[in-house]
């Protein structure tokens, strides 16, 4: 079974709780989705595996340590995942980003993908799944096995989000049990609508300031 994380660092939680507030504009949530996704990616990247390198210091020379392994695909479930995307790459700037486009069914709670555009080499790269909200668990489910479809491997796929319901979490590491799994929060329950609770609302018109 992958990991599961919660990531609790004190930080991520203080702006997690800023961003619930309903009175809080696009602006200042869009601002703070992309802080708390730096801080994740920090976190999210903590076991990349590193090498031996020599240095020439002013002083001797040295050996140290620099990033060895897969490059890296940071894969935005559209819209909301996007939100997490300049926060991600201002920590892992060579990163290319791949796209899943992806809305949920307001009556069935089904996913429907929309659009796939991703790096050609996507199944040689460790990947970021990113999207803030993992609710039924369906659009992560789905976005991948598009990406498992495409030659990933489920080891090379780590997801993160920003808040979890247990339903989704469940859900996910039953159909996908090679990723692991981040999130900011795991909340109570999902509502009959889909929505997580307490959550944060509809993350996607939240980030776009849509509805
Ligand atoms: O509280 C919520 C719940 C869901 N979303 C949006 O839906 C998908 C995830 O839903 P799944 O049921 O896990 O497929 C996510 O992409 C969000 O865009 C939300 O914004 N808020
Ligand atoms: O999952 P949805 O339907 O909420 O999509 P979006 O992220 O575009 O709001
Ligand atoms: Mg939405």
């Amino acid at each position: 079974m992958g990991k599961f994380a919660v990531l609790d660092h004190p930080l991520i939680q203080h702006k997690l709780t800023l961003i619930r507030d309903k009175k809080v504009g696009t602006k200042a949530f869009r601002e703070t989705v992309n802080e708390i996704s730096a801080l994740m990616a920090y976190e999210v990247s903590r076991d990349m595996p590193l090498e031996d390198v020599e240095v020439e210091t002013p002083i001797t020379t040295t050996t140290q340590k620099q990033l060895s392994g897969k490059k890296v695909a940071i894969v935005p479930i559209l819209r909301a995942g996007l939100g997490m995307v300049d926060g991600m790459t201002s920590l892992i700037p060579a990163a290319k980003v791949g796209f899943i486009g992806m809305y949920r069914d307001e009556e069935t709670l089904k996913p429907h993908e929309y659009f796939v555009k991703l790096p050609g080499d996507i199944a040689e790269r460790q990947l970021f799944v990113v999207d803030p909200m993992l609710a039924t668990g369906g659009s992560a489910i789905m976005a991948i096995d598009a990406l498992k479809k495409r030659g990933c491997s489920g080891e090379n796929i780590k997801f993160a989000c920003l808040v979890a319901a247990p339903e989704g979490v469940k859900a996910l590491q039953e159909a996908h049990p090679d990723v692991d799994i981040f999130t900011a929060a795991l909340d109570d329950h999902l509502n009959e609508n889909g929505y997580i609770v307490p959550g944060l609302g509809d993350a996607g018109d939240r980030l776009f300031g849509t509805k």
